[in-house]
């Protein structure tokens, strides 16, 4: 369905279906329903007992399975947003369904790899421009509704992935949707996304299966061994309880960047073993200290420190996937865009106008986008006043 210029909500997506109402799903079901009750969420799920939950919650308006007519009715007639939140072995059939639908909305995903996902959507989906890579950095080591929690997301960072063909106004209105629930929305190139997740998502799920596996190990010679682990052990392997059949998907998925980490790795846990063999005290302190200063500047919750706003535009004409460039180098700057706007001066040109909060460097920001050939102006919205860069 195309977009519905009489929508209430103002992303513009009134009738979202959700597809898998585990963990994630059922958790972003029930964050739109929360922020928005007149946004109708239908939900997919396999498992029928999870389809009567997640209505009984009142997180979804309808759910059902894959096979029933109330699906493809609601593809067919409504449906202005589909998310794919099932494990990466299920979303072929799902994309070979909207194909057979003629669905022309918008398609996102939750999954935590994309290789998979990217070669399936340019094989199958005809209108590949209209699916925009999501991935929310948020969960737990729960499964299924049962962990479900409507505010899973809430401070969470959301990653999505445009490309140069990804039409704005589809980044724009996910962006829209994402911060209505109280994430934040950082853009990645979709090329990079899983070489940058396997660092900090998929190779520390592996460290604390290892974690867990190396007590477990030693436990069958001390019974009482697991009883000692404290908090340290407990914060560092929370993650290693998650779904086995989950985990082997998302491994085998990203397998090259996960093994390459998983080496590289190894080559830190042995400069450890060796700086603290040889007794030497300098190294040991260092590569402690490094890692504990990295660590203590990890935010605890993605805030900004004030609520100073910086606006960016950028004319946009004659150019072609300005919102997927200037979002992730605005992203990879460090800078968090709390809105998009873009403002359609004539027909053929438009304005990009990004509100920032303040976080991140500006300068590298404005440097790289000048670099990258943008004409920008940077306003701060209080006080009111404007620099121009050229
Ligand atoms: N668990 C996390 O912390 C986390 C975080 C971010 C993203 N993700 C990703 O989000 C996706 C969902 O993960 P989750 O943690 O919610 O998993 P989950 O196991 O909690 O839920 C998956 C749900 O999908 C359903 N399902 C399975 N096959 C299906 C099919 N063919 N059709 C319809 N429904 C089907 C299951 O019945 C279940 O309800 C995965 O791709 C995962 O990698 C997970
Ligand atoms: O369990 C958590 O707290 C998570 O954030 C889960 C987590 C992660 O650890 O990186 C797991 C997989 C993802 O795809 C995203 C998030």
């Amino acid at each position: 369905m195309s977009e519905d210029i009489t929508s209430k909500a103002p992303h513009g997506f009134d009738h979202i279906v959700v597809v898998g109402l585990g963990l994630i799903g059922a958790s972003l079901a029930a964050a739109i329903s929360k922020s928005d009750p007149d946004i109708e969420v239908f939900g997919v799920d396999v498992d029928s007992p999870t389809c009567g939950e997640a209505i009984s919650r009142g997180w979804v308006a309808n759910a059902c399975a894959p096979e029933s007519e109330a699906f493809s009715d609601f593809v067919k007639d409504r449906a202005d947003l589909v998310v794919l939140a099932t494990p990466v072995a299920a979303v072929d059939d799902y994309l070979r369904l909207l194909r057979d639908w003629d669905y022309r909305g918008v398609i996102t995903d939750t999954l935590s790899t994309k290789a998979h996902i990217l070669a399936a959507t340019a094989e199958i989906l005809p209108y590949r421009r209209n699916y925009v890579p999501g991935h929310p950095m948020a969960g737990s080591e729960k499964n299924g509704i049962d962990g479900a929690r409507p505010d899973l997301f809430e401070g969470a960072n959301w990653i999505l992935c445009p490309d140069a063909d990804t039409p704005p106004e589809h980044f724009q209105r996910l962006h829209e949707l994402i911060t209505s629930l109280n994430a934040r929305v950082v853009a990645i190139a979709p090329d990079e996304h899983d070489d940058s997740i396997a660092v900090v998502s998929h190779v520390p799920h592996i460290i604390a299966a290892s974690l867990v596996q190396l007590a477990h190990r030693h436990a069958d010679e001390q019974q009482s061994l697991m009883r000692l682990a404290a908090g340290g052990f407990k914060d560092s392997t929370r993650i290693a309880a998650g779904s086995s059949k989950l985990w082997c998907g998302i491994a085998f998925d990203n397998a090259c960047a996960l093994t390459s980490g998983l080496r590289e790795m190894q080559g830190i846990i042995g400069d450890f073993a060796d700086a603290i063999d040889a007794h030497d005290r300098e190294a040991t302190t260092r590569l402690l200290e490094e890692a504990a200063q990295a660590r203590r500047a990890l935010p605890a919750a993605w805030v900004p420190s004030t609520d100073k706003l910086l606006e960016v535009r950028i004319p946009m004409s004659d150019r072609k996937g300005v919102v997927a460039e200037v979002t992730t180098i605005a992203s990879s700057a460090g800078c968090n865009i709390q809105s998009i706007e873009i403002d359609h001066i004539t027909e053929d040109r438009a304005v990009l106008s990004l509100v920032l909060t303040d976080e991140g460097d500006v300068g590298k920001l404005s440097a790289q986008l000048i670099d990258a050939g943008f004409s920008v102006s940077f306003n701060p919205l209080s006080p009111k006043e404007h620099i121009h860069v050229d």
